[in-house]
């Protein structure tokens, strides 16, 4: 089987991967996998370099191809806030129940119509010889008032995607997948890494 490697240690994330490529005949291995003791700090100022500084870490120990994730929560009422610091929005243990209520209390007072918001994952796919590339998907949607659903992982309760009506929790990973920012990097990506790899 095709494998594909994914700097991550973040679970929800490769079964989002895993939903999106499995079907493609690729195994998704992660960190976990591959080198569970590497953490690359996330120094960068955008989800771009941080998701740079991953892949490159991790392509250059494995000597191979590697894709790495870097994504986050642009809420509009708080300034695009957690941004970049949504995995430690609450703080450095990283804990998506505590992110979500911190979220929502900030949000308390925001009526509806204020509540706008966007998932954005930019994709980063590094080799040992070539210049890595990037790609950002996003995902329009409205934060809730209180949490529904139990699928996905993160903000996903949370987060009312109006053109399903639903959730992003309640969706299958199928169906966040077709629709995600971070199903819509990878639809980028299938676009951009032929000529990635040609050049390779
Ligand atoms: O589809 C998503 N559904 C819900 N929440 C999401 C999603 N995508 C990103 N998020 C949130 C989770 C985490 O709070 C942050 C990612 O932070 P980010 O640094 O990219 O990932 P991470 O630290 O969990 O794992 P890792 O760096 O090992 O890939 O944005
Ligand atoms: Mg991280």
């Amino acid at each position: 089987m095709k494998k594909i490697i994914i700097a991550t240690k973040n679970k929800g994330k490769a079964k989002d991967f895993e939903a999106l490529f499995g079907p493609l005949g690729y195994e998704v291995l992660t960190l976990h996998d591959v080198a569970e003791d590497m953490d690359v700090e996330e120094t960068g100022t955008t989800f771009e370099e941080n998701a740079l500084l991953k892949a490159t870490a991790l392509a250059k120990r494995l000597q191979t191809i590697v894709i790495a994730d870097d994504s986050g929560l642009e809420i509009d009422a708080l300034d695009g806030r957690p941004g970049i610091y949504s995995a430690r929005y609450a703080g450095e243990e990283k804990s998506d129940e505590a992110n979500i209520v911190k979220v929502l209390k900030e949000l308390e007072n925001v009526e509806d119509s204020n509540r706008t918001a966007r998932f954005v994952c930019a994709i980063a796919v590094a080799s040992p010889s070539m210049e890595p590339i990037t790609v950002r998907g996003t995902c329009e949607g409205i934060i809730a008032k209180e949490k529904k659903g139990s699928n996905g992982f993160g903000y996903d309760p949370v987060f009312y995607v109006p053109s399903e009506n639903r959730m992003m929790a309640e969706l299958s990973a199928e169906e966040k997948g077709a629709i995600s920012h971070r199903g819509n990097a990878i639809k980028k990506l299938s676009v951009k890494l032929p000529e990635f790899l040609k050049s390779e």
